[in-house]
């Protein structure tokens, strides 16, 4: 099997992507943001109590025939950012892009935090990381790509996020239309659970290619790139204006500023973030001040390649023994 779906950005600067996805009988449509970052599979509900949806869609088991209540099973989930959720969980018919998952995992909300209350196009998550990440207890459940797997032409999943468009999401297959040259691949470390890698090196704007082992998680449901903060100030150092603001929580500069282009290395291959992906943002829709794509990772414990990296390449996830992750240029 094989299935194939649009990443649409929820806003003018690809805060987030979701993508189309339907569960039960008859199909209720619920707009997902696929997350390499994580392994719960949950929606805002029927159950979500109704001063904590605003405007979001919800799956109702009520109204699905092929619904069960997974009895005695929760689920409670915290992200890097703050936000959480926690709830109950079934099972049930469960499609992206034409790929069906009989009886996935599907998390209701109970209660979600108020970042999810207030963003009314995203409906929830699918996590695409490894299954040991899975909060739901007593038993943790498998992810949609885990379940697919035996069914998958190929054990892959590939994510081809655009810049300020719509990319897709493809699984079981490689869609060599998508990308240009080889595919690189490289080792993941599949503890604690993230698509754990290692980049070979940095080069800012042209200079030269620092190699150094970088690891750290290619996660699509991560908005920027965190990394060390000797690359970072090395970046910024390059931008008129720029400073690491308390009251921001990062590297901003004036949004007139030339931004240099960043490059990682994966194995032997060389992938450029133009500029424009790393002038994220301005700070307020009035303001002259911009926020960076790339942010350093100190406090955090861990480097993270978000999507402002990702939509730089073609990234394919290999599920085979021992996982790898592959970047294309495209
Ligand atoms: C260690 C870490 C992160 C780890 O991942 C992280 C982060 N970065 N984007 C996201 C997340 C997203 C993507 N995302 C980011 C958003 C931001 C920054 N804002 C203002 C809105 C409205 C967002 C939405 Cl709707 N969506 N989502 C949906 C979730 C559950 C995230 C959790 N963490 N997260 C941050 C900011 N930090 C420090």
């Amino acid at each position: 099997d094989t299935g194939s779906a649009a990443a649409i950005p929820i806003n003018e600067v690809d805060i987030a992507y979701v993508t189309p996805v339907t569960i039960g009988t008859p199909p209720q449509t619920l707009m997902l943001d696929l997350d390499t970052g994580s392994s719960d599979l949950w929606v805002f509900s029927s159950l979500t109590p109704s001063n904590q949806v605003r405007g979001q869609e919800i799956y109702s088991p009520t109204k699905s025939s092929t619904s069960k209540l997974l009895s005695g099973h929760t689920w409670s989930i915290r992200y890097g950012d703050g936000s959480g959720s926690r709830g109950t969980v079934y099972t049930d018919n469960f499609t992206i892009g034409g790929l069906e998952v009989k009886s996935q995992a599907v998390q209701a909300a109970l209660e979600v935090s108020s970042s999810f209350t207030q963003e009314q196009s995203l409906d929830g998550l699918v996590g695409l990381g490894f299954s040991a990440l899975n909060t739901v207890r007593p038993s943790s459940q498998l992810t949609f790509f885990d379940n697919a797997r035996p069914n998958l032409d190929e054990e892959v999943f590939t994510a081809d996020l655009k810049y300020h468009a719509t990319g897709s999401y493809d699984f079981g297959f490689i869609d060599s239309k998508k990308y240009a040259g080889n595919i690189t691949y490289t080792a993941v470390q599949q503890s604690p659970g993230y698509w754990t890698h290692s980049l070979s090196g940095y080069s800012v704007g042209s200079g030269a290619f620092q190699a150094s082992q970088i690891s750290g998680i290619s996660d699509t449901g991560t908005t920027l790139v965190y990394l060390p903060t000797a690359i970072v100030t090395a970046y910024y150092r390059q931008v008129q204006g720029a400073q690491n603001s308390q009251y921001y929580g990062g590297y901003v500069f004036p949004c007139s500023s030339t931004l240099p282009t960043f490059t990682f290395g994966i194995e032997g291959a060389r992938f450029t973030i133009p500029a424009s992906y790393i002038n994220y943002t301005r700070i307020s829709p009035t303001s002259t001040t911009c926020y960076g794509g790339l942010q350093s990772s100190s406090g955090l414990g861990i480097n993270i390649f978000g999507d402002v990296a990702l939509k730089a390449a073609f990234v394919v996830f290999s599920g085979t023994n021992p996982p790898r992750i592959g970047f294309a240029i495209k």
